[in-house]
C-alpha cells in the first residue's frame, strides 16, 4: 500500500495536552515524550516492557479514531466498564484521503463482550447469522478460535485494524494463520497498528516496529528486539540460560 493509501498517517500530541487529560499518563516516558508519530508501514507493532504504555496510546488513538473504548466496530455502542483515560482528548490523527471501509478494534479484556455484541447485531441482520463465523456461535469458540474466525470472516478488508496482544488468544500454530491472513488483509488495502509482546507476530515483512522505552519511542529493527534476542538466545540454549537463572536456587 502506498503512503496515500494509509487511514491513520501520524499520530500527535496536542501542545496543551496536559490541560486535556489526567496527569499519571504524563508519568509514562512514551506519553510524555510523544509530539508527532509518524506511521510509515501498513503494519506498525507497538512493543516494549510492561507498563510503558502501549496499551494506552493504542486505546486512545481508537477512541480519537471513533471506536468504541471497549472493542468493536465503529457501530458498536456497548459499555460494561468504563476504563479508559482520557489522553484521546490530548490526540489529533492525521488521516489519510482514502476513508476505510471496515475498521475493528480489539482488546483481549472485553473480548468476551465483543463477542456478544458481534453476534446480537448479525442476530438483527437477520439469517445465516453464524455462517458469517464458520457455522458456530463465537462463543461456542475458544478465545482463539472465535479471534481468528472474526479476524477470517468479519475482518472484510480495506480497513483500519487496532488489535491489543493478539497472541493472548493464539498458540505458535494460529499466530502464523493470522500473520498469513494480515498479509491478505494488508494486500487488500487494510491498516493494522498492534500491541505486541509476540517475536512470531512482529516479524511480518516491512512492518513498522516502534518500542516505547524510558527514552520516549523510538523505532527499531526486528533483530534489535528484546523479544528476537531473549527468544533466541533462549531457543538455543534454553538449559544454559536456565542453569543462569536458576544458579542461587541451586546453592
Ligand atoms: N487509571 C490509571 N491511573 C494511574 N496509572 C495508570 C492507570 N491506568 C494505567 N496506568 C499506568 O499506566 C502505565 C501504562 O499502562 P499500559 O497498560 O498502557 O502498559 P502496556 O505497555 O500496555 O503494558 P503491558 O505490556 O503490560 O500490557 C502503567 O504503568 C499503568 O500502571
Amino acid at each position: 500500500m502506498e503512503g496515500k493509501r494509509m487511514y491513520i498517517r501520524s499520530i500527535v500530541l496536542k501542545e496543551n495536552a496536559r490541560e486535556l487529560c489526567d496527569s499519571y499518563l504524563f508519568d509514562i516516558p512514551a506519553i510524555r515524550g510523544l509530539e508527532t508519530l509518524d506511521l510509515q508501514s501498513p503494519v506498525t507493532f507497538f512493543v516494549g516492557e510492561n507498563g510503558s504504555g502501549k496499551s494506552t496510546l493504542l486505546e486512545a488513538v481508537a477512541v480519537a479514531y471513533g471506536f468504541n473504548p471497549e472493542g468493536g466496530s465503529k457501530n458498536f455502542a456497548f459499555s460494561s466498564n468504563p476504563t479508559h483515560s482520557g489522553l484521546y482528548q490530548a490526540l489529533r490523527l492525521v488521516k489519510g484521503p482514502v476513508r476505510p471501509r471496515d475498521g475493528f478494534f480489539l482488546r483481549a479484556e472485553s473480548f468476551y463482550n465483543v463477542a456478544t455484541e458481534v453476534e446480537r447485531l448479525e442476530e438483527i441482520g437477520g439469517p445465516g447469522l453464524f455462517d458469517s463465523f464458520g457455522g458456530k456461535s463465537l462463543h461456542q469458540q475458544s478465545h482463539g478460535e472465535s479471534f481468528l474466525s472474526l479476524a477470517i470472516h468479519r475482518f472484510w478488508g480495506k480497513g483500519v485494524y487496532l488489535i491489543d496482544e493478539p497472541e493472548a488468544a493464539l498458540s505458535p500454530s494460529r499466530q502464523l494463520t493470522f500473520l498469513a491472513r494480515m498479509g491478505e488483509l494488508v494486500r487488500d488495502g487494510s491498516q493494522f497498528l498492534i500491541v505486541t509482546h509476540s517475536p512470531i507476530l512482529m516479524a511480518y515483512p516491512g512492518a513498522d516496529i516502534l518500542l516505547f522505552g524510558e527514552d520516549g519511542i523510538r523505532r527499531v529493527k526486528y533483530e534489535e528486539t528484546e523479544h528476537y534476542r531473549i527468544t533466541k538466545a533462549f531457543l538455543e540454549s534454553p538449559q544454559r540460560m536456565l542453569r543462569e537463572l536458576l544458579r542461587g536456587e541451586e546453592e
